[in-house]
């Protein structure tokens, strides 16, 4: 029996437009609240949320195939990245890349030998089944999805030589961390217009593009745009906005 396949990844490569969600908070429950409401995916946020293997582990179980969990890892560490996909993690999301030594490197770590260099340790994981899988070693390098952030005016010299990384399967742009080292807040009209320019060269140069809005409207225009992989809210960012309406009321 092959490991699963890997629906996102599939929807990735049929170009076809996935709204997400940023999972921040760290807690299973809201990650299993969330995945009832829709979103075709998750980044479960190892960068910023407080989470650790074990929380992580936790919210994969919780959400389980209602979405599609992205892990964002907190680097592009060797084997951090092994230990999420060990745990079940399909997709991984790695961010500050800057270069295509940096992207390649995050590539060798997603596949096992000889494409890559992710430790065999699949027959006691949960990403076999715990070896329910016979097959998982041999057939998991297709079945893993590689997305890159590129989040600075270095990573954005780069993108073409990253854009050329074969087995990189999406790059997203981050607006926040782009955005500070161009001077500006996310939503400033100078970060939208890089974002705009970075999302089409990614998809000129064929690979699927993503972004994160928080403001619907900008959203909107890149689900217009037709970006691959489009995160539309944080959990943190609407409840806190949710509970302080509420409050406002009386
Ligand atoms: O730079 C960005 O924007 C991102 O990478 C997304 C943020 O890290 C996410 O935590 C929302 O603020």
């Amino acid at each position: 029996m092959p490991a699963p396949a890997n629906t996102f990844k599939k929807r990735l490569e049929a170009r076809e437009t996935q709204v997400g969600l940023w999972v921040s908070s760290g807690d299973a429950s809201i990650a299993e609240l969330a995945a009832g409401c829709g979103y075709d995916w998750l980044v479960i946020d190892g960068e910023h949320g407080p989470n650790g293997l074990r929380d992580i582990l936790g919210q994969l179980r919780a959400v389980g195939d209602k979405s599609h969990p992205v892990v964002r890892v907190p680097d592009d560490n060797r084997a951090t990245i092994k230990q999420m996909l060990d745990i079940g993690a399909q997709t991984i999301l790695v961010p500050m890349i800057d270069s295509a030594e940096q992207a390649r490197e995050a590539v060798r770590s997603m596949l096992y030998p000889p494409k890559g260099v992710r430790g065999v340790g699949a027959a006691v994981a949960r990403a076999s089944g715990y070896s329910a899988i016979g097959d998982y070693t041999q057939t998991a390098n297709e079945t893993v999805c590689l997305l890159v952030q590129v989040e600075s005016l270095k990573g954005l010299e780069a993108l073409d030589d990253i854009l050329a990384v074969e087995g990189v399967d999406g790059v997203f742009i981050g607006p926040s961390d782009l955005g500070t080292d161009m001077g500006y807040g996310p939503d400033a009209p100078e970060v939208r217009e890089a974002v705009t320019g970075a999302l089409k060269r990614i998809q000129e140069g064929g690979k699927a593009a993503g972004v994160l809005a928080t403001v619907p409207d900008v959203a909107k225009d890149y689900v217009d745009m037709g970006v691959e992989f489009v995160a539309v809210g944080g959990d943190v960012l609407v409840l806190r906005a949710a509970l302080c309406d509420l409050r406002a009321k009386f």
